[in-house]
């Protein structure tokens, strides 16, 4: 709509339209009719009359593109706030009018929602926030300015759509080439304009289909002032007869357009099909997959055979042949898939892997049977990344004549880690104009039916359970679970829940699948794949029984050789579904990091309480204990070896903790000196935080603990921020961007392993201190790994604290030492006392027995290692058979006293006063590069030993 001009600028106009007319008269050499123009007077002005209306034409034509010019962005915007922490309520586009300059705001369905006409037109950059309509906005790329605008919708017009092409299409295709199709505007917004006229030269010299699809949102036709759309829709034009129809999302046909006009074929054109109003949103067979224009689907068998294109994107490998018959019924052409150029250029090498591995499992290309997959990578190598990097490409095509495998996608999450999924979908995919949706909160799944074409679904587990019956409403084509090890038990909620959904394809992201026994595996195995190991009766006694049974010391020759056939067979069949790479792989990309474990000799204090509870427990069955269980014995000896205090700050306190707290100092008495462990963390604190200004984490599995690490910080006046159960999930960002900002004072960061292990990013830190340790290994090595990450500018080191010579020592042996009883038995004496009874007689009477001297290190005792404790010289007299323990065996050891080369060389910065007195060794981890810290080697051994 034109605008009414101010009178002086008609004036302007005027002049400068008589300009250009004399121009005009100039350029075809007719002077008789060259008038000045100062000097115009009614009759020149009439003489030239003809001309002039030819002029007048043209003149009007130009003023109406300019005018008709628009720049347009994509944007975020949000009600008006003063918020502190801010969020961006959805997506939008701000077409801007230059002249006269207005901005409208439509929200990603195309409703309008306000209109700024006050802006300074240079400002309009990437980042540029402004308000418009009383919204906040900020902006995103510029999709295109007026000039490209509209050359691209000159090269639809002239060189896509014209039928001396479609003829050379023809013959191109006859000759079987790869075509390159027109990139859609959206995607040409960050190419240079020279690449785009080597593209029209590409598709001037390559040819076309006749078919082309745009995903489209729909709505009855209707003259209201708002107007909202009703649904998502395919618009399929054949561009020979120019015919166009639309479907809704079912496939049902809405409407059909007879003539449609191609050059008006744009992303963001509003047209009219039938009843129905339309708004194209993109291009379906845009730039990927490539359309391979055959007379017969072409299959190709091996990558060599796919020609690279000008892009050098990523090509996923293509169906297998020997079922084709299956997995492309109805013989579509068979389409390159490439991943996006540049996704392609951030992957690494072992990403691109991992991403063609996901593509191959849930296209059925292993076993057209099964469509699901778990990645196992260690912390840390990218899963995230390597997930998104597949649904963006499934989102965008498939190698099926080019239709798109996904349309939406549901990604569960522990409920700490959905921001953290909607930043990596923004990070990675904001650029390819891929959002997600965050169900929770106020966010409720009734707003995502407004945004259906945002194609990620985030939900919490918690969420998800308690909703399920909404998430049925939509329809689903893959499911990722993050921190898939949750469903570790086929019989919860949850897992019925999720299966509820019926989702045909299904990932589960763990760095842990199996965490305590195999049938935790098996119950993963069984929800993405259903049916691939048979049932659990079957499972159970053809894998599981043959192989525990081969863990007995006193396991026959048989049973080990049947034992080993079965792991080799379960290995090939978890060979399939499962990719599983160790943390060395990112050695190259992060900075060093450096692994101790500290043994310290317990307290006297320590020392009197463990003596004295052990001597209670072994003496119990003559005394009023009798009742006692060896997890209430196991769970005091552990609150003694994180500080004495502990024992007598329990709610519910039973006859040992009651007897106990009888024999502790008045609490007034007590401080950091009571726990070797709290000394040796004083000490650290001092030196590493106070003295030296280093953010440091310290990780315990108690809240207790917790509680009493912040007590510490606060004595010693340091700031810290904490993330335990009881922390909300607002707040768990909110301090974990706080921690990681260079701006936030604080530099301490306490934190539950159990509640905050996962996920987490705590960059911000460079050490990180390991409280107290878990029966389960990969709790702690899942919080070991949330400062040595993608990020980290640092080297980084960790310190692993062990009470010598009581319960401590031997939970850190079990866990490098043999398979442990892990959580589930723990768990499982809780519910029924019987089931300690899994541990053997000797685990029990080594677990609880009497130290007599706590001055020296029992695991380095039992490595059998005579080395100086000097880190040289290590040798081993006799290697144990057990490889776990032999693990250890790659670390240097270190014996008090300290050599003070040593302990500045590895930034332990302790006095040495403290460390001759109660710091007996520390194991430093030998090679850096290696990264088998103790409890990776340890999770891959048991992995090995099973199925890798
Ligand atoms: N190719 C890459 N280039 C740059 N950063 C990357 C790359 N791949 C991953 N990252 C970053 O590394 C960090 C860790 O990635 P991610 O969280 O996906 O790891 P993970 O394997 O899921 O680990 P965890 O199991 O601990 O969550 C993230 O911040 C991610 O953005």
């Amino acid at each position: 709509m034109r605008r009414s001009c101010a009178p002086s600028m008609l004036k302007e106009r005027e002049i400068e339209k008589r300009r250009k007319i004399d121009k005009l008269f100039e350029k075809e050499g007719d002077s008789d009719d060259k008038v000045s123009s100062t000097t115009l007077n009614e009759q020149s002005w009439g003489t030239s009359r003809n001309r002039s209306t030819q002029f007048e034409e043209q003149t009007a034509k130009e003023n109406n593109d300019t005018f008709n010019s628009k720049i347009i962005f994509n944007a975020v915007w949000r009600e008006m706030t003063k918020k502190k922490h801010k969020t961006w309520d959805g997506d939008g586009l701000l077409e801007v009018q230059l002249n006269p300059p207005r901005a409208v705001l439509k929200d990603s369905t195309g409703r309008y929602m306000g209109t700024n006409a006050k802006f300074e037109i240079n400002n309009l950059e990437e980042g540029y926030q402004m308000v418009v309509g009383g919204k906040e906005i900020e902006l995103l790329e510029q999709i295109t300015d007026g000039n490209q605008y509209f050359a691209i919708r000159k090269q639809y017009a002239e060189n896509r759509w014209n039928s001396e092409e479609k003829v050379q299409s023809k013959e191109a295709s006859k000759k079987g080439k790869i075509t390159t199709l027109f990139q859609t505007p959206y995607n040409l917004k960050h190419e240079k304009l020279e690449d785009r006229n080597n593209e029209t030269k590409n598709v001037q010299e390559n040819k076309l289909t006749e078919k082309l699809s745009f995903n489209v949102v729909w709505r009855e036709k209707t003259t209201k002032k708002n107007k909202t759309w009703n649904g998502d829709g395919v618009f399929d034009v054949n561009s020979d007869v120019k015919r166009g129809v639309l479907k809704d999302e079912k496939g049902q046909e809405l409407g059909i357009e007879e003539n449609v006009n191609l050059s008006d074929l744009v992303i963001g054109s509003i047209l009219l099909i039938g009843d129905k109003e339309i708004e194209i949103l993109e291009v379906v067979t845009s730039n990927q997959p490539q359309i391979l224009i055959e007379e017969k689907p072409k299959i190709f068998t091996s990558r060599e055979n796919m020609r690279i294109t000008k892009t050098d994107g990523f090509i996923l490998p293509c169906p297998p042949e020997n079922y084709i018959g299956i997995l492309n019924p109805t013989n579509l052409p068979i389409l390159a898939v490439e991943v996006s150029y540049r996704l392609a250029q951030l992957l690494r090498p072992h990403q691109k892997d991992g991403v063609s591995f996901l593509y191959e499992c849930v296209m059925g290309f292993q076993n057209p049977k099964y469509r699901g997959c778990i990645l196992a990578d260690e912390m840390g190598l990218g899963k995230t990344l390597q997930c998104l990097t597949l649904a963006h490409t499934l989102l965008k095509g498939g190698p099926y004549g080019g239709e798109r495998v996904l349309h939406r996608v549901l990604i569960a999450a522990p409920s700490s880690l959905t921001r953290n999924w909607e930043n990596e979908v923004n990070k990675w995919l904001k650029c390819e104009r891929m959002y997600a949706f965050v169900v929770g909160g106020k966010h409720k799944l009734g707003s995502y039916f407004k945004q259906q074409h945002v194609p990620f679904v985030i939900a919490s587990y918690e969420f998800l359970l308690s909703n399920v019956a909404e998430f049925q409403c939509l329809k689903f084509d893959m499911l990722i679970c993050d921190e898939g090890h949750r469903l570790k038990n086929e019989s919860t909620k949850i897992v019925a829940a999720l299966r509820e959904l019926n989702i045909p394809r299904r990932v589960i992201i763990t760095g842990t699948p199996v965490q305590n026994d195999l049938r935790e595996f098996y119950s993963l195995i069984e929800f993405v794949n259903p049916g691939i190991l048979g049932n659990y009766e079957e499972f159970h006694s053809h894998f599981e029984i043959p192989l525990q049974q081969s863990q007995c010391p006193e396991a026959s020759t048989e049973v080990k050789n049947l034992a080993a056939e079965r792991s080799k067979e379960l290995k090939q069949i978890s060979e399939t579904f499962m990719l599983r790479r160790l943390q060395n792989v990112n050695g190259q990309y992060l900075p060093k990091k450096y692994e101790y474990i500290c043994f310290v000799q317990p307290s006297e204090l320590q020392q009197f309480l463990l003596q004295k509870a052990l001597h209670l427990y072994t003496q119990r069955k003559e005394t009023i204990l009798k009742d006692l269980t060896p997890l209430q014995i196991i769970t005091v000896l552990k609150k003694i070896c994180n500080h004495p205090s502990l024992v007598a700050r329990t709610k519910t306190p039973n006859l040992l903790t009651r007897t106990l707290e009888r024999c502790l100092p008045d609490c007034t008495e007590m401080g950091p000196f009571d726990s070797a462990k709290l000394e040796l963390v004083q000490h650290f604190l001092i030196s590493s935080a106070i003295q030296s200004g280093e953010k440091c984490v310290l990780v315990s599995n108690h809240t207790k603990t917790l509680n009493m690490l912040q007590g510490l910080c606060d004595f010693l006046n340091i700031k810290c921020l904490r993330l335990d159960g009881s922390t909300s999930v607002g707040e768990r960002n909110d301090n974990v961007e706080k921690f990681n900002s260079d701006s936030d004072d604080s530099l301490v960061f306490l934190l539950s392993a159990k509640a905050g292990g996962v996920g987490l990013n705590l960059i911000g830190a460079s050490r990180l201190v390991l409280f107290d340790n878990d029966w389960n290994p990969a709790i702690d090595a899942q919080a070991i790994s949330r400062i040595w990450r993608d990020g980290q500018t640092r080297d980084v080191h960790i310190y692993r604290l062990v009470t010598a010579g009581c319960i401590e020592e031997k939970i850190f042996q079990r866990q490098t030492a043999k398979l442990s009883l892990g959580d589930c038995v723990i768990q499982n004496a809780v519910e029924n006392n019987e089931n300690i009874m899994k541990f053997t007689a000797e685990d029990l009477s080594n677990l609880f027995c009497l130290q007599e001297d706590y001055s020296f290190c029992q695991t380095h005792e039992n490595l059998n290692c005579n080395c100086n404790g000097d880190g040289e010289n290590l040798t081993l007299e006799t290697k144990t058979n057990n490889h776990n323990i032999n693990a250890l065996t790659n670390w240097k050891h270190y014996k008090s006293p300290f050599d003070t080369n040593f302990l500045e060389v590895f930034s332990f910065l302790i006095s040495n006063v403290y460390i001759y007195k109660t710091l007996l060794y520390i194991f430093r981890l030998l090679a850096w590069k290696m990264q088998a810290t103790i409890l990776c080697s340890y999770l891959a051994l048991r992995l090995n030993r099973f199925i890798l």
